[in-house]
């Protein structure tokens, strides 16, 4: 029996109404029974969706306000004591208050020593190697669980009025514990026992309810598990099944290999696996799961927008239906949350490229046609099945793809492209000489305010309604502001703040050819904010500079050096939908010959410092650990031949942040960049810990406050910060700056924050003693 379904959905919604409903509630525009209102709108719209395909569930609980981890907090009751819910807040009030943290006045004067004022929002980080963040739950020895089911329960209930058959979709327990943090030392496995029972309670509840499935996702099953962690699913799963309701356990993102047998045998009525990252596991598990469970085969791509190949789908699903006498169904490998909601339409790609792609809507049909063809019912298909055909066979042959100069350019690259004339130490003193800075030098991540201002200017300019001439003009007006800002501030390093950009990949993606873009293909990143992925199709080429007018005119404004700011080739790789047609490196260091001419350029125009952003380096890692030194050889080579055209007078900085990087510190070493500014506020420094143990060589400007809450930390709090952090890696190799870009906070709030933050670094150079200048 065959069987479709889809393991989430994509909530913002067609038209983002979600984001802009959550960004209104926060402003105070509409409450909470409004939003409400909205939300529950839009799942009825998206179970719609979902029936109309054809599909045999529809999914509840993949909807989510702020994040679906954050949600399994509330519904598990663990938030952490130091939020001090009194359970007077509403359930909403709680989730933004995890999500967002507290704002409170900055005391500059208390010198209490505390962590922090205000509550700072939960830790937020990659889930798994995706562009979407989740909210990291955070436990201690204290943590206790007590079921809050309403809300989940509301939603089942609201697909069952309309008539839904419902499958709930939950983050498994083990995958909830692995991906939380423990505080204080506390081991999360040992919280397993406490949490199964508020599980196996909550199963009860929905069955009750009318699910008739519950997924209960897994991914850390793709990971290379400890030991403990592996054994403890047997325990945990043999607990569950006595729920009585069918469980369907969901793996995806990265090959199972040691734990396929393990995720054979749990005791669940289904597997779900991820036949896209793992084909080569298809057939070993047919071979295992015991024929009376489902096997669900994650077919149709969940991480990318390209129109699935039917043929080689049905070819792939061919000797899995051999081998099964029990019930087959078909999905997506993974959420659709990774993709856009359709593509189809989209006013800003040429009727061509559309029909290669297949945003989430479009993948709903793949399933459809899929389920008739093997359901005996290629007759009702055959017209799709042919124009699929058809759009495959034109994107094989088309002459947009492959372009022999960049072929030649990247062949005729010597060997040593990817490293700089002098080592570091050499540089650093010619730097040092050159730009003259003080000790603890302050700078920022880049991006200032996107105002509601510059974005109204660049909706206007898109329509047509405001002429090239005009938008560059408001465009220099914004740079001219904020350059006036960061000198009355008194930063060292100034940014030109990125007012042109409407997103740091997109931007460049626009102005490279073998991109492509789209007007509407938003998918979320974290909470409300969304990004547009470029999609990469054919050989990138530069044919003009893409930064250059806008940083030099941003210098001319200051004496002060003014940081170059780029995108590096691994994040622009990471955060587009890319090829399939060639090996991701080959595309990469297309981008990163790209960059290098961007680079090369900055410098010729007079430009002394350049950032090179790579936030998604880290993101970009295989999951399994086997594949990762492949992967950081050539993703390092693309960074270094990006940043190696430059003199040993030219500053190269790079920044990283939302993720761990301990376990990758030698690659990010290797990428040998002159300074590098890392997120670390949320974790209280522990990441930079690393760093000094590791004895990191260049120079670190460790973030000291957090960007993504409103919340204005006091120079107290910054000192502590970089107190700890000179514990930790010499005094003298500190910049000082904030966590990430500023682009998504306001004025008022960007100038209290930077106004702190330089007083804190005056203060460290005060107590440094006279070691006013970096020593040269
Ligand atoms: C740094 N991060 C980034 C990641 N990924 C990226 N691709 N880019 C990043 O910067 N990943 C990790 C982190 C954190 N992630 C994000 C992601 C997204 C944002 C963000 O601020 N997103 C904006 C959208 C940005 C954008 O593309 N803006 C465009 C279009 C804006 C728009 O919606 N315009 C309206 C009209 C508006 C008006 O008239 O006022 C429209 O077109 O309808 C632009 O500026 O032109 C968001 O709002 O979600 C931040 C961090
Ligand atoms: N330069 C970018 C980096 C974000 S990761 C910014 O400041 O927004
Ligand atoms: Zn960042």
């Amino acid at each position: 029996m065959i069987k479709t379904h889809i393991l989430g959905y994509p909530r913002i919604g067609a038209q983002r109404e979600l984001k802009f409903a959550l960004e209104r509630h926060w402003r105070g525009e509409i409450d909470e029974q409004a939003l409400e209102a909205v939300a529950a709108e839009l799942r009825a719209r998206h179970w719609a969706d979902q029936r109309a395909a054809g599909l045999d569930f529809v999914g509840v609980g993949d909807f989510a306000f702020y994040d679906q981890v954050a949600d399994h907090v509330l519904l598990f009751g663990c938030a952490p004591a130091r939020f001090g819910f009194t359970g007077a807040e509403t359930p909403l009030q709680q989730l933004f208050t995890l999500a967002r943290g507290v704002a409170t006045e900055a005391h500059d004067d208390c010198g209490c020593g505390h962590a922090s004022h205000g509550k700072p929002a939960l830790e937020m980080t990659k889930w798994f190697d995706t562009n979407y963040h989740y909210l990291v739950p955070e436990f201690d020895a204290a943590t206790r669980f007590a079921l809050a089911p309403d809300r989940l329960l509301d939603q089942v209930a609201q697909a069952r009025t309309l008539g839904h058959a419902v499958k709930v979709t939950l983050v498994g327990p083990l995958s909830f514990l692995w991906l939380g943090k423990a505080k204080d030392g506390a081991d999360r496995l040992a919280l397993l026992d406490a949490l199964l029972p508020v599980y196996c309670d909550l199963l009860a509840r929905l069955k009750a309810a009318g699910a008739e499935w519950v997924q209960l996702d897994e991914p850390i099953l793709g990971l290379d598990l400890p030991g403990d962690w592996s054994l403890a699913f047997e325990r945990a799963y043999h607990l569950l099944h006595g729920a009585g309701v069918p469980l369907l356990l969901a793996t995806y993102f990265s090959p199972l290999q040691e734990n396929l047998s393990l995720a054979c045998k749990l005791p669940v009525a289904g597997l779900h696996v991820d036949g896209v990252r793992a084909p080569e596991e298809l057939r070993p598990v047919a071979d295992w799961l015991p024929d009376h469970k489902v096997l669900s085969v994650g077919i149709v791509d969940g991480r990318n927008i390209w129109r699935a190949d039917l043929d080689a789908c049905l070819e792939r699903l061919r000797p899995v239906l051999e081998r099964r006498a029990g019930a087959v169904w078909l999905a997506p490998s993974c959420s659709l949350l990774h993709v856009p909601f359709t593509l189809a339409h989209d006013a800003a790609l040429d009727a061509e490229l559309r029909t290669w792609l297949a945003g989430a809507r479009e993948k709903l049909n793949e399933l459809r046609i899929l389920k008739q063809v093997l359901t005996g019912g290629e007759r009702a298909v055959a017209m799709d099945l042919a124009a699929a055909r058809a759009a495959l066979a034109a994107r094989r042959a088309s002459p947009r793809v492959a372009r022999p100069d960049v072929a030649a350019a990247l062949a005729a690259l010597p060997p040593d492209a990817d490293r700089r004339a002098a080592p570091f130490a050499q540089r650093q003193a010619v730097q040092r000489a050159r730009f003259d800075l003080p000790a603890f030098p302050t700078t920022t991540i880049g991006s200032f305010p996107q105002t509601p201002a510059i974005r109204a200017a660049r909706a206007a300019w898109r329509r047509g309604e405001l002429a090239d001439a005009g938008y560059d003009t408001a465009m220099r007006a914004e740079i001219a502001h904020a350059v006036r800002v960061q000198e009355e501030l008194g930063l060292d390093v100034l940014v030109h703040g990125e007012a042109e950009r409407n997103d740091m990949v997109e931007y460049f993606g626009e102005q490279l050819d073998g991109f492509a873009f789209s007007a509407n293909g938003w998918v979320q990143s974290y909470g409300s904010r969304c990004v547009k992925p470029p999609v990469l199709y054919g050989d990138v080429a530069r044919p003009a500079p893409m930064t250059v007018a806008w940083t030099a005119y941003a210098q001319s404004l200051t004496a002060r050096p003014m940081k170059g700011m780029l995108t590096g080739p691994v994040t622009i790789l990471q955060w587009s939908f890319v090829r399939d047609d060639q090996p991701r490196a080959l595309t990469c260091a297309q981008i990163a010959l790209a960059i290098r001419a961007e680079v090369c350029d900055l410098e010729r125009a007079g430009i002394g410092i350049v950032q090179i952003d790579e936030p998604a380096l880290r993101e970009g890692l295989p999951l399994r650990r086997a594949s990762r030194d492949a992967y950081l050889d050539w993703a390092g080579r693309a960074f270094r031949i990006a940043a190696s055209g430059v003199a040993d007078a030219t500053q190269i900085h790079t920044h990283m942040c939302y993720a761990e990087f301990n376990d990758i510190l030698p690659a990010i070493a290797a990428l040998d960049a002159d300074v590098i500014t890392i997120e670390t506020s949320r974790s209280d420094m522990e990441l930079l810990a690393g760093f000094g143990a590791f004895a990191y060589p260049n120079e670190i400007g460790p973030g000291v406050y957090d960007i993504h809450s409103p919340r204005v930390p006091a120079t107290s709090d910054m000192v502590r910060l970089l107190r700890k952090a000179s514990a930790v890696v010499p005094a003298d190799r500190l910049w000082v700056n904030p966590d990430c870009g500023l682009k998504t906070r306001a004025w008022p709030e960007t100038e209290a924050a930077l106004r702190n933050m330089v007083a804190a670094a005056r203060l460290l150079r005060d107590e440094a003693g006279g070691g006013t200048v970096q020593a040269a």
